[in-house]
């Protein structure tokens, strides 16, 4: 798997409590909707504090919220009770995404990017925060892929502030998202699927899934060059989501990438899983950080350019291309 370390709300405790968690099939809705309505907000909260804290600037002054998760589904949603906990205005706009699985941080920076760039002085908070309690279940002789999932996903949130314009002096910039573009793998509906149920959210990952990425990521990837001055995929740098080891082989392989390349999406597969919609922002995190520290030219490794790719339900690529800061 090259998963050394995951981190998760469910643990021994919380199964001896709720039993039917632990189970194959049991009606186990009620007690998974108490743990992921604690924490999917919990995660949330805290992943927005620290990103409102490094932007420097009052949570008055955030006007747009977009969060998204898989794990939880509420009325109202639950960006409003993260909202309300982070003491944002009750006039902040709100944007919730569901379902939308591994491509959600992708997704959400796209939408942030739109209602940056269309509203002046808007500042959007982007949240995304996953719990696997949702779908953690006992094991199965008939569902092989069940537990493909139970070794590779995490818990965890991110969040991060967008907006466009920044002020001098006062906001840092870390990545311009310089266009955004979504392309559905042919023929690949049924590759991944989810079903919320009496049981939980029961999910299917075919074996397939990443050839299917293989055969069509050149050509999504095609698109987003064409944005970055067409530089060949290893001018640029790359933040994937780490969906699986077998993903990342199948993507660089067919790119030719060289091994560096995906370095970030491999170290945080290897100490978080895969977080789904959290995951291509831990990635990014990770590239950032590791430029101010190896003492790099630009936030993207010393690149220009970078390209952000979730991967997920649909089959669905969601990318961004980011333009990166120089470091002094
Ligand atoms: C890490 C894996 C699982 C194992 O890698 P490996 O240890 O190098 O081994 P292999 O790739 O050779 O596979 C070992 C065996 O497991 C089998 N296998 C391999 N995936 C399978 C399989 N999905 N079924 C059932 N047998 C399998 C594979 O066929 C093979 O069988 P065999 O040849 O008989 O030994 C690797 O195959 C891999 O990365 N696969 C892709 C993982 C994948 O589908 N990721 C999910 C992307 S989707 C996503 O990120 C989020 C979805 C999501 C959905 C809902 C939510 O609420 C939230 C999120």
């Amino acid at each position: 798997m090259q998963i050394d370390k995951r981190h998760m709300v469910v643990r021994r405790e919380l199964l001896e409590e709720n039993p039917s968690i632990a189970s194959y099939m049991d009606n186990s809705m009620n007690a998974r909707h108490q743990v992921v309505m604690e924490w999917v907000p919990k995660l949330a909260k805290e992943a927005a504090e620290n990103a409102i804290k490094e932007w420097g600037r009052s949570v008055s002054e955030i006007t747009h919220i977009v969060m998204a998760t898989t794990s939880v589904v509420n009325m109202p949603g639950v960006d409003l009770l993260v909202a309300k906990s982070l003491g944002l205005s009750p006039k902040v706009r709100r944007v919730m995404l569901y379902q939308t699985g591994c491509w959600g941080g992708a997704a959400a920076l796209r939408v942030a990017k739109d209602l940056a760039e269309n509203n002046k002085g808007a500042r959007v908070l982007i949240i995304c925060s996953e719990c696997t309690a949702i779908f953690f279940r006992g094991p199965s002789e008939e569902y092989l892929d069940g537990l493909v999932g139970q070794g590779l996903f995490g818990d965890g949130a991110a969040a991060v502030v967008v907006g466009s314009d920044p002020i001098p002096e006062v906001e840092h910039p870390l990545f311009e998202i310089q266009w955004s573009g979504e392309m559905v793998v042919p023929d690949s509906e049924t590759a991944i699927d989810g079903h919320l149920m009496e049981a939980g959210m029961y999910y299917h990952l075919r074996p397939e899934i990443p050839k299917l990425v293989s055969k069509s990521i050149e050509e999504f990837v095609g698109d987003a060059r064409a944005q970055a001055e067409n530089k060949e995929c290893n001018e640029l740098f790359w933040a994937v989501h780490p969906g699986g080891a077998a993903i990342l082989n199948q993507i660089e392989n067919q790119l030719a990438l060289v091994p560096e390349k995906l370095a970030a999406s491999r170290e945080i597969l290897r100490n978080y899983g895969n977080m789904a919609s959290a995951c291509v922002l831990f990635v990014l995190d990770q590239i950032r950080n590791k430029s101010i520290k190896a003492g790099a030219s630009t936030t993207g490794e010393g690149k220009e350019f970078g390209l952000l790719i979730g991967i997920g339900p649909g089959l669905t690529m969601e990318c961004c291309v980011l333009k990166s800061v120089a470091l002094n």
